[in-house]
């Protein structure tokens, strides 16, 4: 029987490695958290978009804001705009696939938001335009991507860029910073109330 030790051993290792790089990430992360505060202060709400797991990575942490991460408090504006299949098929083939999140920032976007674009690749052509979008609309953009950094982290007004070029490294340190970044709001709010 194949033994698939070294395999795990293999993903532990690079995984504990880059988690390890993130610390030099701390100043930057505490911005990141501090953009998000200030936009939700302000009544503004935060966007997310990716695709494939970063898709999900965007419902999550739009969840976590809306509902809640650890602690009891009051519900925060945000969404994800992976989830609406109407809106995102009718787009995909009426305009193409890489207009599907730019056309939702456009309808949905206001000046103050925080829109965050994820992509290991830091190429997928609809979170470039998702992002070029929500700067027209005088959003403060931030992007998610791996190492490489990409057009995606060129063009944000903030990059957080993964310490890894592997994409599933890259996306578990989305979600770790992604989770962060959703503990200082909820320690904002509670010292705020
Ligand atoms: O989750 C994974 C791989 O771990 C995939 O679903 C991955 O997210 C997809 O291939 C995406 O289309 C990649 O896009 P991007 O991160 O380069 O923008
Ligand atoms: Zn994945």
């Amino acid at each position: 029987m194949t033994s698939y030790q070294n395999l795990i051993s293999a993903h532990l290792a690079e995984h504990l490695a880059t988690v390890q790089a993130l610390s030099s990430a701390t100043p930057l992360i505490e911005s990141l958290g501090q953009k998000i505060i200030d936009c939700l202060k302000a009544g503004n709400k935060v966007l997310f978009f990716g695709n494939g797991g970063s898709a999900a990575d965007a419902q999550h942490l739009a969840a976590e804001l809306v509902v809640r991460f650890r602690k009891n408090r009051r519900a925060l504006p945000s969404m994800a705009l992976t989830t609406d299949t109407s809106i995102l098929t009718a787009c995909g083939n009426d305009f193409g696939f890489e207009e599907v999140y730019a056309r939702q920032v456009e309808a949905l976007a206001q000046p103050g938001d925080v829109a965050i674009g994820i992509s290991t690749s830091g190429q997928s052509p609809n979170v470039i335009k998702g992002l070029q979008a929500a700067k027209a609309r005088q959003c403060f953009t931030i992007a998610f991507t791996a190492e490489a950094g990409g057009p995606c982290a060129e063009l944000a007004d903030l990059a957080f860029r993964a310490p890894s070029p592997v994409t599933a490294r890259a996306q578990e340190c989305h979600l770790l910073v992604g989770h962060i970044l959703c503990d200082m709001v909820e320690a904002w709010l509670t010292q705020e109330n």
